[in-house]
């Protein structure tokens, strides 16, 4: 095959997934050979390399040989000179720092996903302290809070901004040497070096990099050695003054079975967490998602209030809530009709099922009442003094977030009270959660009893 066939073939490819995704994964890849059946492409990264072949490496295949190609495999490959030149990913225009490609030679990260970046991460109330620090540590400018520690409940976005910091870092400052990993990988890498009795590779490794960003860290609580090490390289870099970012799906002092020492140092810097998502917010990011698909599926059509509904009825995690998107937009373009109400239940019925709330009025207001050690007649009855008022509209607050009761439904189970009354309370809750970290910890805490 030659390259011009491949520019006929990527023309292919593009009317049948749609510029977004040819513009993502199909426009970074490059046709190198075909040799004894096998069609290599050059890949930037081992990431995009894996998912264009999971993706499209059938699709791909079958059109190498319909355009009489005698290719039985396809197979992607990181080229050795990579670093020499900028990967084409969409809005991150520099090469992934350190990725997989570098293993042989050099400390190797875990890929970095593409699609993952500040300019597709949606900011609302819940994550905007987690964006507003992640965007100043990936500025690269003097290292202010050391480490960032960003935590979250699963699918939040955490990876998502860690990612988006390493992209935007090497854009800005391509001399730095950022390492993004896993604190899985972290682990795999330091065995891998006592085994091959190469830990002074490994220390040195790891102590020359410029940033450090590790995803998960709660992963090597338990696993005594990893953690010794990871405190001596986290000190090493601190001494340095190299950033270093760390991300948890709980704060470092809820971490068990974690090293005190290690959950004082991971407090030093700033500790930042993103709050499960609002309504707002949800919303935003379907939006979002709907504004990227409009290149792939230009002939679909969206009734109004179908991404409030989503938006109010799933509300997991944003991972649930992408993917319910992308099926539903599958499903319709599929059987080419439009997405309405009707459809979305029809296509969505399982999904919606598991994330009906469950959680009632009264098991809220029960719970609040003994969180608070107040009767839960003191709490629905008419006295206002702030012992029960406060309790009232934390468990009114929790009643709008978790429940899919309305103000005025609220406000009758609340002794009858006015629908203003409870958009009041859980408007100052909001408030109170921004400025008061004991505010923000009794809700956390509530929250999860109620879902537990
Ligand atoms: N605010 C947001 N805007 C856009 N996309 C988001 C946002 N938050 C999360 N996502 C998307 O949701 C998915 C899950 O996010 P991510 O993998 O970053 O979560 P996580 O917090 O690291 O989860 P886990 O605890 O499972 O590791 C990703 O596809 C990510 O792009």
């Amino acid at each position: 095959m030659t390259q011009e066939q491949w520019g006929v073939l990527r023309q292919d490819l593009l009317k049948t997934i749609g510029q977004n995704n040819y513009k993502t994964w199909i426009e970074p890849i490059e046709f190198s050979e075909v040799s004894e059946g096998v069609a290599t492409f050059h890949v930037p990264t081992n990431f995009i390399g894996n998912y264009v072949s999971q993706n499209y490496g059938d699709l791909i295949l079958h059109q190498l040989t319909k355009s009489g190609a005698s290719v039985q495999r396809i197979n992607f490959k990181v080229p050795a000179n990579l670093s020499t030149r900028p990967a084409a990913s969409p809005a991150a225009k520099p090469a992934a720092p350190k990725a997989e490609d570098t293993r042989d030679n050099d400390i190797a990260g875990a890929p970095l996903d593409p699609r993952f970046t500040f300019d597709s991460f949606v900011v609302g109330k819940p994550n905007e302290l987690a964006n507003a620090a992640a965007r100043r540590v990936a500025e690269g400018g003097p290292v202010t809070f050391n480490p960032l520690f960003l935590y979250g409940g699963v699918g939040l976005g955490k990876t998502h901004l860690m990612h988006a910091i390493a992209w935007e870092l090497q854009a800005r400052r391509p001399e730095l040497n950022v390492l993004y990993l896993s604190a899985e990988q972290f682990m795999y890498r330091f065995v891998q070096a006592l085994r091959d009795r190469k830990m002074m590779d490994f220390k040195e490794m790891f102590r020359s990099v410029d940033v450090l960003m590790v995803d998960d860290v709660q992963f090597i609580a338990g696993k005594d050695s990893t953690q010794e090490e990871f405190f001596h390289t986290f000190n090493a870099l601190v001494d340095q003054n190299k950033q270093i970012i760390i991300s948890a799906d709980r704060a470092p002092g809820e971490i068990k079975d974690l090293e005190d020492r290690i959950k004082s140092r991971l407090q030093c810097g700033l500790v930042v967490d993103l709050h499960p998502t609002d309504y707002e917010l949800r919303l935003g990011i379907l939006q979002s998602k709907v504004d990227s698909y409009r290149a792939q599926y230009p002939e679909l059509q969206l009734a109004d209030g179908v991404l409030e509904f989503l938006a109010h009825r799933i509300s997991t995690n944003v991972r649930v809530l992408e993917g319910a998107l992308t099926r539903l937009f599958a499903f319709a373009s599929l059987v080419g009709r439009e997405i309405t109400m009707e459809l979305t239940q029809d296509c969505l019925s399982d999904v919606l099922r598991a994330s009906e709330r469950k959680i009632s009025v009264e098991e809220i207001q029960r719970k609040v009442a003994e969180h608070y050690n107040i009767r839960l007649s003191d709490m629905i009855g008419p006295k206002r003094v702030r012992t029960f008022a406060r309790p009232r509209q934390v468990a009114m607050y929790l009643c709008k977030q978790l429940t899919s009761r309305s103000l005025p439904e609220i406000g009758r189970r609340f002794g009858g009270r006015d629908h203003t009354t409870v958009m009041h309370g859980v408007k100052r809750i909001e408030e109170l959660r921004a400025q008061d970290g004991q505010m923000a910890e009794d809700l956390e805490l509530l929250r999860r009893a109620l879902e537990a």
